[in-house]
């Protein structure tokens, strides 16, 4: 049994000035499951993504991340609550100054009173799960793209997340590398009990790998629910979505510690209640 926060947003209407890009969504993006939202170009995937994520302040309606509504959190609460929340952005958003080690290491270094040693043994560990064990010392600019990715959901898993938001983590990307990534993100929600969110425009990743599926178009939500359901559509507009051969879905299983509590800067079991608290085991319970 998954303890990742749901994530659902109530009445949600999101947009940029005066102008709404998508309206009215009441979406539940269930705790523990990798959800999807996927849309045309310019349907508002990555404004739903920046709202959710706190970017930009609704203009109306809610969110709210395992019952805590975000627009009501003290600062201390979003501190904890952007402390448990990986984000794998398009480029992997590394610093270009920074070897590959010290870029994972940052949130680590940043948020936790962890020693030196015990920093290093989780960025390797953390690189060596995303196949990079052996890149700790080179620079962004030494890194293919696909590789790039990686270490972006290395860094984005190092804090041990119980949410993950990865945007178009498959774009840039040639057919063989993306069914890589796939199933990285596969075995990642094996190994870490979390919710998952991802925009993109693959639909092969979707069949691969959603469990819940948002498709936005016409300034609002089209269809919610699971793949299946979605398959079983006649309606011309979401028949588009469903051309592509649905990808066999079997994530390996695979066990880590997760990080001590008590080595975090602030206690968010107690900022944030029992609701969000970080996890100590149910791994793989899926
Ligand atoms: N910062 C901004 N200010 C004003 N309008 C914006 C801003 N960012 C996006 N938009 C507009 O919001 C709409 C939705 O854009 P958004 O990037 O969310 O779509 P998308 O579905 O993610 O598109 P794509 O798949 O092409 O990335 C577009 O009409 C876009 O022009």
């Amino acid at each position: 049994m998954s303890t990742a926060p749901s994530i659902r947003l109530e009445d949600l209407t999101v947009g940029y000035g005066d102008t709404p890009v998508v309206s009215d969504l009441n979406i539940e993006f269930p705790g523990g499951k990798l959800s999807m939202i996927v849309g045309g170009s310019g349907s508002g995937k990555s404004t739903v993504l920046k709202h959710i994520l706190g970017l930009q302040p609704p203009m109306g309606g809610r969110i709210l991340m395992g019952g805590h509504d975000l627009g009501g959190m003290t600062a201390r609460q979003a501190h904890c609550m952007r402390q448990r929340t990986g984000v794998l952005f398009q480029d992997g958003a590394l610093l270009g100054s920074l070897r590959l080690k010290d870029n994972v290491a940052l949130p680590l270094r940043e948020h936790t009173r962890l020693k030196e040693p015990e920093i290093m043994r989780i960025v390797q560990d953390r690189l060596e799960m995303v196949g990079l064990g052996h890149a700790l010392e080179l620079f962004p600019n030494e890194l293919s793209g696909g590789m790039r990715k990686r270490a972006g959901l290395a860094r984005a898993l190092v804090m041990d997340p119980q949410v993950l938001f990865c945007d178009e983590p498959t774009s840039g990307l040639d057919p063989v590398l993306s069914a890589e990534l796939d199933q990285l993100l596969l075995e990642m929600m094996c190994h870490f009990d979390m919710t998952m969110v991802v925009v993109t425009h693959d639909l092969a990743s979707m069949r691969g790998l959603a469990d819940f599926v948002v498709i936005l178009g016409e300034r609002r939500c089209l269809y919610q629910g699971t793949i299946e359901e979605l398959e079983k559509t006649t309606d011309p507009y979401l028949r588009r979505f469903l051309d592509r051969k649905a990808e066999e879905r079997d994530a390996p299983r695979l066990t880590m510690p997760p990080i001590d509590p008590a080595m975090m800067r602030i206690d968010c079991t107690k900022a944030l209640g029992e609701k969000i608290s970080i996890r100590k085991d149910e791994r793989c319970s899926k």
